[in-house]
């Protein structure tokens, strides 16, 4: 049995509070240097209390506010009380831990050393000998083994391997490349304590991604890794917290509810590493003051951080000399337009010396020369480089390899944008290691496809059964803000909950409308492809790629967001008939044929009263939406008139409240307002009639073709659609087309080639 523990001086005794008073002064600061803490907010949506959609919310403590008359008005400063710079490791008041404290942290001010018994409480991955802090939140987490792409990438990670990491979607990709980062600068912070300075903590780590959702998320999954967990110390006593949780309220023994409240009663620690995101969206200030209080793991989008490098040479200071350099989907990265960002970063991390071509010596082919001295990875403090994704072509891959090992070729050029992109990163590992355990035709073992043919006109009716025919959360993906703007109140009038997510929205917005998702049983999220990529969205039930994706590489990331850590989902691909050739390009570049993806099954039938539905909705819509265009443009031409001091006619000029006027415009509105009345009334006395499959009885639920008492003794009966088996989506798909074995799969003969590639260079 190991049981690991990490070496660290103590904290002092706490001060009295007669020396704290002596050691306190007040000073003026501005709103930048105050110790703002941050506001721990639930993941989950926290409709009602108005902190949904935030994107962080901190809060002060022992500031006074203090106005000055001056010659220009009056001046707002900020006075807090602060402790004497010879209180050296004594700066939190006692009991209560600050940010302070996290600025200046040195020896004195370490926490206790954690304990915990991987060996008997997580064997699966005592082997990789993580800091105990780690084993801890990975088994509060109840993660009791590593996925595969941890297991293999993660030894490497630790053994400071440079690594490109290939695996399939929702398969642990986060933590394979977050543990060995955060365990490096765990056991740092405690060996090496860092210096009591507000420079003295540069960004070791930087991790980039392609949107700000997944940046936050990234941020977010590496923070629950730092934050202290309680566990008993002893292996044997140690529960998971749930269990324990649930003893503390009073349901277990009276021991446990005693070393619970002496754990709640120990001063909490700062965190010894921190991790930030910074991302569009966030005010320039606020970000410039998470990164002034001192960020160990930055996580970024290119565009903002490079907005804020251009007037922070610090920062950029300190991206030249990280320790970890991460690319987070590094294929997608490229598609934002952020190109010039990212490339202008990456400079950044480049060796100084590194501009020159350098030919091998002796005629020796380069890999040959370099082969033997590379195994074992970048030098100490040395920059790491570590490249993730779903899908990273394996022609990639070999450039890959090869360019870091043969430096840059005469003339060479590169095939993609991507293989650019990947070429520009100055790997200090001569052989990066490269693990691609992505599935064959990239689709997730736990995942259902299916498809259904139909015009491009009927996919509102088809998205509409599937929604009530399999109810569960569905995230439906559209290639264009438009068609989200179209479906969107289509769908709410038929009373379905939808929420938008596209570029176009606000931060905010856009964030409260994933919380709305995540938190309303069988909601729609109506997305971009700006969702395709990364987000860990608990609980997919269902994609549905409304238009088919441009891409191979999309099909498989949009698929991603079901199907996650082994759970299982489904997928459904909307084919118009022009849309075809799409389709099979794609599955092609799969490794794949069209026809092996199943049929999803359509009672026609009730298709037909859906589109009845449909019909109506998207009369209501337009009338609304006319009439929104037209008030639109009377408000528009009362401002003109009231600009231009104009006297409108007095029909033009009511509003619609205004009461007494009766010209022509007024009773056209009046009219329009009480047609769309008539339809709504109708609509929704169609939506109260039940859904009733052909040959069932309603009358007599016994009698009938389909007899719907069977379904309710079965328990499959289905609340709207009378008549129809429940069943979840996928449970009734029309078999694929059984796949004709066509010699060697493309896949698999390229990774033959690939494993090749040591000798044949
Ligand atoms: N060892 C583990 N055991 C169980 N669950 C895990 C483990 N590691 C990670 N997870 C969970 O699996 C889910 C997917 O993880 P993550 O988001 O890192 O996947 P990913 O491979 O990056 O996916 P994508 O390619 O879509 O970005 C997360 O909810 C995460 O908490």
């Amino acid at each position: 049995m190991r049981s690991s523990t990490v070496q660290g001086s103590k904290r002092k005794t706490t001060p009295t509070s007669a020396s704290i008073a002596k050691r306190i002064k007040t000073k003026h600061v501005s709103t930048d240097e105050l110790s703002w803490k941050k506001v721990t907010k639930p993941r989950e949506a926290d409709l009602g209390t108005g902190l949904d959609g935030f994107l962080e919310l901190e809060e002060i403590e022992d500031v006074d506010v203090v106005y000055e008359e001056t010659d220009v008005g009056r001046v707002v400063h900020f006075q807090t009380k602060e402790y004497e710079p010879h209180a050296k490791g004594k700066t939190d008041k006692p009991g209560e831990s600050s940010d302070v404290v996290k600025d200046s942290l040195d020896v004195d001010a370490l926490p206790d050393p954690v304990a915990f018994d991987d060996t008997a409480l997580l064997p699966a991955w005592s082997t990789f000998h993580l800091h105990p802090q780690l084993g801890r939140a990975l088994y509060s987490k109840k993660y009791t083994t590593p996925t595969p792409i941890q297991a293999q990438a993660l030894p490497l990670a630790l053994k400071g391997k440079d690594v490109v990491g290939v695996a399939e979607t929702g398969s642990g990709k986060t933590l394979a490349y977050g543990l060995p980062i955060l365990h490096h600068l765990l056991t740092e912070a405690y060996s090496h304590p860092i210096p009591n300075s507000k420079t003295g903590r540069p960004v070791r780590a930087l991790i980039l991604a392609p949107t700000r959702e997944l940046a936050l998320q990234v941020s977010s999954h590496l923070n629950d890794c730092l934050n202290a967990v309680d566990i008993a110390e002893d292996g044997a006593a140690a529960e998971p917290p749930e269990d324990a949780k649930a003893r503390k309220k009073g349901k277990g023994k009276a021991k446990a509810a005693a070393e619970g409240a002496d754990t709640e009663n120990k001063p909490k620690h700062p965190p010894l590493v921190s991790v930030a995101a910074i991302v569009g969206g966030m005010s320039a200030q606020k970000q410039k003051r998470i990164l002034s209080r001192g960020v160990d793991v930055l996580v970024a989008t290119p565009g903002r951080l490079w907005d804020i490098i251009q007037e922070d040479d610090e920062l950029a200071m300190q991206i030249e000399s990280l320790r970890f350099l991460v690319l987070d989907e590094a294929d997608r990265m490229i598609e934002t337009g952020h190109f010039a960002e990212l490339d202008n970063i990456l400079r950044l991390t480049l060796r100084k010396s590194d501009d020159e071509v350098i030919e091998p010596e002796n005629g020796l082919e380069a890999d040959e020369a370099e082969v033997e001295d590379s195994k074992e990875g970048v030098k100490a403090g040395e920059l790491q480089t570590l490249v993730f994704s779903a899908t990273l072509s394996k022609d990639l891959q070999k450039n890959l390899k090869r360019r870091s090992r043969g430096r840059r070729r005469k003339n060479e050029k590169p095939a993609s944008t991507l293989d650019d992109l990947l070429l520009r990163l100055d790997f200090r590992d001569p052989t990066p290691a490269v693990v691609d355990i992505s599935p064959a035709g990239g689709v997730v073992a736990s995942l259902k496809e299916s498809k259904i043919e139909c015009l491009a006109n009927s996919k509102d009716a088809y998205l509409y059964y599937f929604l009530l025919r399999y109810p569960g959360r569905t995230l439906v993906f559209l290639s264009a803000i438009d068609g989200i703007r179209r479906l969107l109140p289509l769908l709410e009038l038929l009373g379905i909950p939808a929420f938008p997510l596209h570029s176009q929205l606000e931060q905010r917005q856009r964030l409260k409308n994933l919380d709305r998702f995540k938190s309303t049983p069988n909601a729609v999220l109506l997305a971009t492809d700006i969702a395709a990529r990364g987000l860990d969205i608990p609980a997919v039930d269902h994609v549905v790629h409304y238009q088919v994706p441009r891409t191979a590489d999309t099909y498989v990331h949009r698929n991603g967001r079901t199907a996650r850590a082994m759970r299982r989902g489904f997928s459904l691909l909307m084919c118009a008939p022009d849309e075809r050739r799409v389709v099979r390009a794609l599955m092609h570049s799969l490794g794949r044929e069209e026809e092996e993806v199943a049929e999803m099954p359509v009672e026609l039938y009730m298709l037909d009263k859906l589109k009845a539905r449909i019909q109506l909705a998207r009369e209501i819509d337009s009338v609304q939406h006319k009439a929104k265009k037209e008030k639109h443009e009377r408000n528009w031409l009362r401002e003109a008139a009231d600009a231009m001091e104009i006297e409108l006619d007095s029909d033009l000029a009511s509003d619609d409240d205004d009461e007494g006027t009766t010209g022509p415009s007024k009773q056209k509105r009046k009219a329009a307002a009480a047609k769309t009345a008539a339809l709504k009334a109708e609509l929704k006395a169609m939506l109260a009639q039940p859904l009733v499959a052909r040959g069932v009885s309603t009358r007599y639920i016994t009698s009938g073709v389909h007899s719907i008492a069977d379904d309710m003794v079965a328990g499959e009966y289905h609340e709207t659609m009378v008549g129809l088996r429940k069943v979840e989506a996928g449970e009734d798909l029309v078999p694929a087309k059984v796949r004709k074995p066509k010699g060697k799969p493309k896949v698999k003969e390229e990774y033959e080639e690939w494993g090749g590639i040591e000798a044949e260079d």
